[in-house]
């Protein structure tokens, strides 16, 4: 039976041709594009299930980046949609970021018909069976090290509750996971978590994008439009980079918290919104009132809880859990099941920095996984790359990061005792509560 919608986008005819012939029995509707131009308007009009792009457009250009470029904008502007990528080029890394950056998969040209209505077939089930904005399965792997026992304690305590959720941490520390994570354990699992990265939204989008807009509101708005705190209705806002807001736009988010109504861009009517919020930095947002760069009255709305993911490097007990994790993630992606780390790798992996968190460790072992060739995994198979640390955005800024490293770094030799750990650092009890609170540790 004929299912779906398929947009194909390819620079060469003949291949658009064979590829309409070949899966016609297969699709309900095949769209032909010989460039990709129109391609987010033929997305958000013919709303395809499935897409097939090419990685190379212009002759000459064939490093694959331009493919890369419209994976991206497929995934931001409608998400549910699955990307196969169609390559000339059987380039593993090309087409492992592409399958990072939420590609279903790829086929490498020349293709095998079979194979060609195979894989796009999978991918169409895939967007049937998904419901990307309802998180059921916990990506989430916690460690056993005194600060994430803390940390889960607390989560277990107030995911259930619908108390704003402010998370704070280092890029790749997995602030977004805990976000799904508080989503998935709340009462609200069953709707949607609804993510908006404020850091990428422009100053002018920012209405349209969180608040929505009505038909004639501007020349493009050619229906009504919900935005995003309407979609998120009866379930999560997560709110990520909030400290990469502008101050102006700072005010209109909290007009909207405080009111909980929103009024569509060009409309009159307030709308009233049920929305759990979560939100994520990896800035200190105190620091930045201070400094006059942040409202205090929308950090009193959104850190009633604050949860703080500690950089890895502070967590050193937790490592091998993560990579050993990812190692069989992968291993069993690759299909090269059975994998191991040989001794001084693992010694390696514990004593290298991750300044790049979790992300960077996680993307190290799938590389490992990858490139290696037998079944054990090598020191040298094992890459730190971002082998500087990031530089602190000021000196207070360091001094607070230090302060945070130290009073962590010692409740973990003390494990969790914190007489010990305020007699160590040589200040009283409530002293150590009060920093400890400043940094939510
Ligand atoms: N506790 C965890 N368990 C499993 N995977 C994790 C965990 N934390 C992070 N990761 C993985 O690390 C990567 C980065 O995580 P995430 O995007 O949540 O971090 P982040 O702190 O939100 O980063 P950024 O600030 O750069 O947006 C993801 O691929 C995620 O799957």
């Amino acid at each position: 039976m004929k299912h779906g919608t398929l947009l194909v986008v390819d620079d060469n005819r003949n291949i658009l041709t064979t590829v309409k012939m070949v899966t016609e029995q297969t699709f309900e509707r095949i769209i032909c594009l010989a460039s990709p131009s129109s391609l987010l308007t033929r997305l958000r009009e013919d709303q395809p299930d499935v897409v097939l792009l090419d990685m190379n457009f212009h002759s000459g250009i064939n490093n694959g980046n331009e493919g890369l470029y419209w994976l991206r904008e497929i995934k931001k502007a409608r998400p549910q949609t699955a990307v196969v990528l169609f390559t000339a080029y059987a380039d593993i890394e090309l087409a492992v970021t592409g399958l990072k950056d939420g590609a279903a998969d790829f086929i490498v040209k020349p293709f095998d018909n079979h194979q060609l209505i195979e894989k796009l077939t999978d991918a169409y089930q895939k967007t049937r069976k998904k419901k990307p904005t309802i998180t059921a399965v916990s990506e989430m792997i916690w460690g056993t090290s005194p600060a994430m026992r803390h940390l889960r304690d607390m989560v277990e305590k107030v995911a259930g509750t619908d108390a704003n959720i402010l998370i704070t941490g280092e890029n790749g520390t997995g602030k977004e996971v805990l976000a799904k994570e508080i989503h998935r354990l709340s009462k609200r699992a069953g709707k949607a978590l609804m993510p908006i990265d404020l850091g990428a939204v422009t100053e002018t989008l920012f209405e349209s994008e969180l608040f929505g807009y009505v038909k004639g509101a501007f020349t493009d708005a050619k229906t009504d439009k919900p935005g995003k705190f309407e979609l998120a209705e009866g379930g999560t806002l997560f709110l990520d980079e909030i400290g990469n807001l502008s101050y102006a736009l700072q005010a209109k988010l909290l007009t909207a918290l405080q009111r909980r109504t929103i009024v569509r861009v060009g409309g009159s009517k307030p709308i009233p919104i049920d929305v759990r919020v979560v939100c994520a930095t990896n800035r200190n947002l105190e620091e930045m009132v201070r400094q006059g760069a942040f409202r205090e009255d929308l950090l009193y709305r959104i850190n009633t809880i604050q949860l703080h993911l500690p950089p890895l490097r502070e967590r050193t007990g937790d490592i091998m859990t993560y990579a050993g994790s990812f190692l069989h993630r992968y291993a069993h992606l690759y299909n090269k099941e059975g994998m191991t780390f040989a001794p001084d790798t693992q010694e390696k992996i514990e004593h290298l920095p991750w300044y790049g968190n979790i992300r960077e460790l996680q993307h190290a072992v799938e590389k490992a996984v990858i490139l290696s060739d037998g079944t054990t995994i090598r020191p040298d198979d094992i890459e730190g790359s971002a082998t500087t640390r990031p530089q602190p955005t000021n000196d207070i800024q360091r001094l607070d990061d230090m302060e945070r490293e130290m009073i962590a770094k010692a409740i973990t030799e003390c494990e969790g005792n914190l007489s010990h750990v305020a007699s160590q650092l040589g200040i009283s009890r409530q002293t150590l509560y009060n920093k400890m609170k400043k940094y939510g540790i």
